[in-house]
């Protein structure tokens, strides 16, 4: 498995409260990895740490290491860093501009002013992201008319527009529904043709449904990284196995 970021020894403390304990992690390249685990086992503190999201925390310290493309993104320019590295979150998140100019938002601050280029970025986008038949014909009309589905994929496709390598996803069906969250699954196992894709789910079903490789972590550790077939139905640690089979969490 060619790895393309991977997590060494990684500790986090909030304060004097350390969330993760010596995770060592390889999430594997244009694959799609869920972060599975009971609430606060800190699956949401993982993921902001591969695009430094945590700096943004005043008491967060960080040791150990994370290696992208063998460079230890600890020490890294974090600008620069969430041009590779992008951020889904849970509730959909557009800014209050239209259609274009939320996906020609990043480019544009990327310093890409030419409007054929950008009009470009815009349709590869909104194609990559499965909105582009719904909203051609109103690209210029407010993103927050857009149903909370819409919104989501708008918000994956302004991620998109900046070419990352990486694609977090922070719980990014919770607040949709079934319908919304269906487009969306179909739209993970897309991008992994051309993205490597993590994402954190509550939803077991979900991971089962979208992800090649699952980790599974426990108040701070990373119990279990397996095959996600091989997680859901012959685990190699028992405590995974009592989790994925409903016995606590
Ligand atoms: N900004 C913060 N300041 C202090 N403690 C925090 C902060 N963010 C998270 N924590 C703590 O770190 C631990 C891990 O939290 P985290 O949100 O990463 O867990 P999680 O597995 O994503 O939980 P959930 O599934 O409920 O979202 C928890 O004990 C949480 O209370």
């Amino acid at each position: 498995m060619t790895s393309v970021i991977q997590t060494n020894n990684l500790n986090l403390s909030y304060g004097t409260k350390q969330a993760l304990f010596e995770v060592n992690f390889p999430f594997a390249e244009k694959k799609v990895t869920a972060l599975i685990g009971p609430s606060g086992c800190g699956k949401s503190t993982l993921l902001r740490c591969l695009n430094r999201m945590n700096d943004l925390i005043p008491t967060c310290k960080i040791g150990g290491e994370i290696l992208f493309r063998d460079e230890n993104i600890l020490n890294a320019d974090p600008v620069e860093l969430r041009k590779h590295i992008g951020m889904v979150f849970q509730r959909p998140n557009p800014f209050p501009k239209s259609i274009y100019d939320n996906i020609a938002y990043g480019p544009r601050a990327h310093g890409e002013h030419d409007a054929s280029t950008l009009d470009k970025i815009v349709e590869t986008s909104l194609k990559g992201a499965a909105l582009w038949d719904e909203v051609k014909d109103r690209l210029h009309d407010s993103a927050l008319g857009l149903s909370g589905g819409q919104q989501q994929r708008l918000c994956i496709a302004r991620t998109l527009a900046v070419s990352p390598e990486i694609i977090l996803m922070d719980e990014p069906c919770s607040a949709l529904d079934p319908i919304a969250t269906s487009k969306i699954e179909t739209l993970i196992t897309d991008l992994k043709k051309n993205y490597t894709v993590i994402i954190v789910t509550h939803n077991m079903q979900q991971a089962a449904r979208v992800s090649d490789t699952t980790g599974f972590m426990y108040i701070g550790k990373l119990v279990e990284v397996n095959d996600t077939k091989k997680i859901f139905s012959n685990p190699a640690e028992e405590l995974t196995e009592r989790y994925v089979t409903g016995r606590f969490g």
